[in-house]
């Protein structure tokens, strides 16, 4: 049977009982240890908040191509700022969207590249605000995964996120009037670092790989002829997945699930079943609805950099630990210095 995303209620971890936050956490371990996605709702983020952000998305993507131009990377060493459709490959995939990253307003070291206020006023205030909403709830996760672990406050997973260097990232995949069926917008991958949040309008698309279907153990290598499962978009929930890092950190007991983000299920049954946009019938050429703008808001968690990675001992029971210590910070200095083009 392949799997489907688990959806877990996150309010008794908030608010309940140490048992219910007991019960929670073990709930997310086991989502995580199979699947490597959940969907989680009562989150604690309001929803007029989120709605907020999308509002703000699509003001930013609706700018003039040169004004848009004027919040690119203020250095190639930044990922920070906006990227076109294009910019970003994934092993020689464009990824058909644009994006506008930024990471933690408190980072000194890091700078933001923001749209001046007379192009878009208050969004950079709403954005910084939004981030530090998202942080908040990136640090109760990891509390209740070191719940799921019975990690001492010392060895907890907060601890090695002390200064929350974190990426917000506002994606917009414009519309596409191209034949449908196997239209894919954002290449097979699995993130990089810790856990990801990902907020998706209803447009539908994002797709995880089948695990059940695969041949190999281990979840983050793309495989030929993966099958993938849709994650239907769930009004008020966010997705929350599991980054590299902390597939490592856990010994692989928590999946780096690849996914990727390609036409919502109803075009693909179009290309699949129906004709092709170059075809004709009775000598006609037969038009497809083009395939909607979609857009989404990502939110990837990494260690601090000096964290070295390496299994922890409670996940090395019942197995020796399967990779050698990295370095957090090499190791993400590295992946992001081969963005654009990536093999994340
Ligand atoms: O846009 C989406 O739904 C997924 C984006 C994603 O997976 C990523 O940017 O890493
Ligand atoms: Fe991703």
């Amino acid at each position: 049977m392949p799997p489907t995303v688990p959806s877990i209620d996150f309010k008794p971890f908030i608010c309940g009982s140490a048992s219910d936050r007991l019960r929670i956490a073990s709930e997310i371990d086991e989502a995580l240890s199979s699947v490597g996605f959940i969907q989680l709702h009562n989150h604690g983020i309001e929803q007029h908040k989120v709605d907020a952000c999308f509002q703000w998305s699509q003001r930013l993507f609706a700018l003039s191509e040169s004004e848009k131009a004027s919040i690119r990377p203020c250095s190639p060493s930044y990922n920070h700022g906006y990227s076109g459709v294009g910019d970003e490959k994934i092993r020689d995939c464009i990824c058909m969207k644009e994006s506008f990253d930024c990471g933690n307003p408190e980072d000194h070291e890091r700078h933001n590249c923001w749209p001046t206020e007379d192009l878009l006023p208050g969004f950079r205030h709403f954005t910084e605000d939004f981030f530090q909403d998202c942080a908040y709830l990136i640090h109760q996760l990891l509390q209740c995964l070191s719940l799921a672990l019975n990690l001492s406050s010392k060895d907890s997973f907060g601890q090695y996120h002390a200064r929350s260097l974190f990426d917000l990232s506002l994606i917009h995949y414009p519309t596409i009037s191209l034949p449908s069926g196997g239209l894919i917008r954002n290449p097979a991958h699995s993130d990089f670092g810790t856990l990801t949040l990902l907020f998706q309008d209803s447009v539908g698309g994002l797709e995880i790989a089948d695990t059940s279907s695969r041949s190999s153990e281990g979840s983050a290598k793309i495989e030929e002829g993966e099958r993938f499962i849709h994650v239907d978009p769930r009004p008020g929930t966010v997705v929350v997945n599991v980054g590299y890092l902390l597939m490592r950190w856990s010994n692989g007991r928590w999946k780096d699930t690849v996914h990727r983000v390609s036409e919502p299920p109803r075009w693909k049954e179009q290309g699949l079943q129906g004709p092709n946009c170059n075809d004709t019938v009775d000598g006609n050429s037969v038009s497809i609805e083009a395939v909607p703008e979609r857009y989404s808001v990502a939110y990837f968690s990494a260690p601090d950099p000096a964290t070295v990675i390496e299994a922890l001992r409670c996940c090395c029971e019942n197995q020796p630990p399967k990779w050698k210590p990295i370095n957090a910070g090499e190791y993400l200095r590295k992946k992001k210095a081969t963005i654009p083009n990536t093999d994340k």
